[in-house]
């Protein structure tokens, strides 16, 4: 049967149906709301769900010893000492969460113009991965490479005369993916944006032996005001001179993003990240759509701010908005997400099997 405007065509012209009742029900042969009755029935004909499965923690590390400090902008999120982020693994793996990424907050006096510390083998990053690895060698770390938290002017690669250098800094962000595989890191996960960034940390990884490190790029990452509070948590936002227009790319484009993340698949990436998620939805499905690759969303600080604000304002539900947020990244196509709700879904989560 043709059906148009949610109803078939060839019983447009149809008589009504007859019916005892006084005022007469409207002649709907087709009732959506009937799959919705109960809760049993939505169910029943449910599309998408969200496990714990899907889920990746970010978590902050600090240096310094059985310590959490929250950060302010955003609640209920603390920057972890070494000692403590292990603790947060094992609560992870507590809860079914997979995979785990590090950030850390670098200590300015460690910070420079050419983010060295980044290269460091006992920096926190590496100091983490060894620690949580030792003790849960099942669960999944991912690092990120960039250099932003590590240089004194907050950008993510090497500057010259205000410019961002590209292959310069590609050539630093193969030495710290290295130094990130050596610690133990499973997935490295390059954020920065340099061109030809994923190419040459694969050759580099390949090369020294580590084929099976995973390669996860921020392949469609946005010059974004909602990253605010991450830079934050990680001591940059002080720090950062200008923007980040000139590497990350512009709200305003879409096509672009398939150019972007098909260069990255080409240059071996094995899973492609969208960032930030909840304004660039429509990027998620398109890249699902076009590559049928494993597809990432990352549901960042400043997403997770607004939330746990308006929620500790008590102005929304703060586990529903949760909940209803995620969700929405599986139904735009993503297979995991990234997110600093993932220990408080998780446990939801659980409760609710
Ligand atoms: N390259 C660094 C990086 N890696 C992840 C985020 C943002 C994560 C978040 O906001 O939660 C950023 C910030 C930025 O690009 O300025
Ligand atoms: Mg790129």
């Amino acid at each position: 049967m043709a059906i148009k405007f949610g109803r078939p065509i060839e019983m447009r012209d149809a008589p009504r149906r007859q019916t005892g009742l006084a005022s007469s029900p409207l002649d709907l042969t087709i009732r959506p709301r009937r799959n919705r009755k109960a809760e049993w029935a939505r169910r029943l004909v449910r599309e998408n769900v969200l496990t714990s499965d899907d889920l990746i923690w970010p978590l902050f590390v600090v240096d310094g010893h059985n310590t959490r400090t929250p950060v302010a902008s955003m609640p209920g999120v603390d920057r972890l000492t070494v000692d403590q982020a292990v603790r947060d693994a094992e609560r992870a793996m507590k809860l079914n969460i997979p995979c785990i990424a590090l950030f850390p907050y670098t200590e300015p006096s460690l910070r420079d113009e050419h983010g060295s510390e980044a290269l460091n083998p006992n920096n926190l990053v590496c100091q983490s991965v060894r620690a949580i690895k030792k003790e849960f060698p099942d669960i999944g770390v991912l690092c990120d490479v960039a250099l932003d938290p590590f240089t004194s002017h907050g950008h993510d690669g090497l500057i010259e005369d205000g410019k961002i250098l590209n292959d310069e800094t590609v050539a630093v962000l193969v030495k710290q993916a290295l130094v990130q595989a050596e610690a133990g890191c499973d997935v490295i996960a390059p954020s920065d944006m340099m061109d030809g960034r994923v190419g040459a940390i694969r050759e580099a990884l390949d090369d020294a032996g580590f084929l099976d490190v995973q390669i996860m790029s921020y392949a469609a990452k946005y010059a974004s005001a909602f990253y605010g509070p991450f830079r934050d948590a990680i001591g940059s936002a002080k720090t950062l001179t200008g923007d980040k227009r000139t590497y990350q790319m512009d709200g305003a484009n879409s096509d672009e993003a398939l150019r972007e993340v098909e260069l990255d698949i080409a240059e071996g990436a094995d899973m492609v990240m969208v960032k930030p998620g909840m304004p660039y939805l429509d990027i998620v499905r398109r890249v699902k759509d076009a590559f049928a690759m494993p597809t990432f969303v990352y549901q960042v600080s400043g997403e997770y701010a607004m939330v746990a604000a308006a929620a500790g304002n008590g102005w929304i539900d703060g586990d529903r908005a949760m909940m209803e947020s995620l969700l929405g990244f599986k139904r735009a196509g993503a297979d995991g997400i990234l997110t600093y709700f993932a220990p408080k879904a998780a446990e939801k989560l659980k409760a609710s099997s």
